[in-house]
């Protein structure tokens, strides 16, 4: 398994203190960030584009996991590699020609990620499973944070890491949506190396405090949830 790594969501930072919110995270330790790219009508909400990531890019060195929740993304991806992603994540749902858009990812650059929405089967990916460096578990219906964890999304994330283990894939498991202090040692534990958390990280007093927090339970060391 690789090493365990927490992706603060920015859709719960201070959009209007961007810049500052990513230098506050790099220098608390975190690695990577997770962008919430909607359009309003892949998901019920809209959020931002490559401008916003290609003006950020030069205020960090942070690694940019950027999740596409837009339809038909193969649209966007030379864009959004242009802005600066360092991964990009397209959903299963989204896309008519998913190896097409995959290939698409990896020619401009990027690593690859799929997402899948809690009801859609692991076997929508089979295939693909050795051309992606991350598989994305959505453990809520995308769209919003602040939502609850989906409880059967643990059965997905065993199914997953049964398959990738089985076959000696290296892919990371990326856990999203209602990922807490509380379910992070479970989530973990299930076969997930790589979580994404919003509302639960950023309500920490300092991104220093929230990034222990997390490690702690997701290196099975306890402490505050
Ligand atoms: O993809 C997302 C919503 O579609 C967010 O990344 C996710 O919901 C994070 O927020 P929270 O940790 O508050 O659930």
């Amino acid at each position: 398994m690789n090493p365990c790594i927490v992706s603060p969501s920015l859709l719960s930072s201070d959009f209007a203190r961007l810049a500052e919110e990513l230098q506050a995270l790099e220098q608390a330790g975190v690695p990577w960030v997770h962008w919430d790219v909607m359009d309003g009508m892949f998901v019920p909400n809209i959020t931002l584009g490559p401008p916003v990531i290609k003006a950020a890019r030069p205020k960090c060195s942070l690694f940019f996991d950027v999740h596409l929740m837009i339809e038909d993304p193969g649209r966007y991806i030379e864009s959004f590699a242009a802005a600066g992603a360092d991964l990009i994540c397209v959903h299963a749902e989204a896309c008519l020609h998913l190896e097409r858009v995959v290939s698409q990812i990896a020619e401009a650059g990027c690593q690859t990620a799929v997402a899948l929405n809690p009801a859609t089967p692991l076997e929508q990916i089979d295939y693909l499973l050795p051309q992606l460096d991350m598989v994305l578990i959505m453990s809520v219906n995308p769209g919003f944070g602040g939502q609850s964890f989906i409880p059967f999304s643990l059965d997905k994330i065993r199914g997953l890491r049964h398959r990738l283990d089985s076959r000696r894939l290296g892919t990371r498991i990326q856990v999203d949506g209602g990922v807490t202090t509380a379910n992070a040692a479970e989530i973990v534990t299930a076969g997930a190396d790589t979580l994404v958390s919003g509302s639960a990280f950023f309500k920490h007093p300092s991104y220093q405090e929230g990034l222990a927090a997390f490690m702690a339970r997701m290196q099975g060391k306890g402490g505050p949830a």
